[in-house]
């Protein structure tokens, strides 16, 4: 059995995992950019500083859900490559995890953003008067993310890349 022999190694592991899940996963990417424009928006926004980290937290656990869902995946695939009803129930309630960590997250949303999404518009034109450099920063921050997470499904060439693992599902 292969062993992370330094903190380091085994931090180059997580990250490897971090990107094979967005290389690989299309529903983590959609979470990420889906995340991505509610940090935006709750930005705009000036979301109170403590709403803004619960809307963190429910973005973040719907992230780990998912990844957790497709190591699932991964080791289902590995243990049953044949049909069988317990490889269902794995797979089904991994992806009922998903389903309820999103619902949450969504509910949560709407309820911390749906009384102020009317001044959107207005909140942004004040942003960019008062903190123009900022404000750009930001967006070129995040564009260049996006661009990132975007791009990472093209050139992925980690562990498993070419093997029938979970693959853009
Ligand atoms: N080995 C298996 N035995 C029985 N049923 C399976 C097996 N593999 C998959 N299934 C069924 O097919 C469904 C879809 O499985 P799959 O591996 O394609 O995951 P998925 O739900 O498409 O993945 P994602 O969560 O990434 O969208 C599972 O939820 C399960 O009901």
């Amino acid at each position: 059995m292969k062993r992370a022999e330094s903190l380091q190694e085994s931090f180059r592991y997580a990250f490897s995992g971090l990107a094979y899940a967005l290389a690989t996963q299309r529903n983590l990417r959609l979470h990420f950019f889906t995340a991505a424009a509610v940090m935006v928006l709750g930005w705009l926004l000036d979301l109170p500083k403590r709403e803004f980290i619960v809307v963190l937290a429910a973005i973040m656990v719907v992230m780990v859900a998912e990844m957790m869902n497709t190591a699932v995946e991964a080791v289902v695939d590995l243990a049953s490559p044949r049909i069988h009803p317990l490889a269902q129930t794995a797979k089904d309630v991994a992806a009922g995890a998903v389903l309820l960590a999103a619902v949450g997250a969504a509910l949560l949303g709407l309820w911390v953003f749906l009384p102020r999404i009317t001044s959107v518009g207005h909140q942004f034109m004040l942003r960019w008067d008062n903190e123009r450099i900022l404000t750009v920063l930001f967006l070129i921050l995040l564009v260049a993310i996006l661009g990132f997470v975007i791009w990472l499904p093209h050139i992925w060439k980690g562990p498993s890349a070419g093997a029938s693992a979970p693959h853009d599902q």
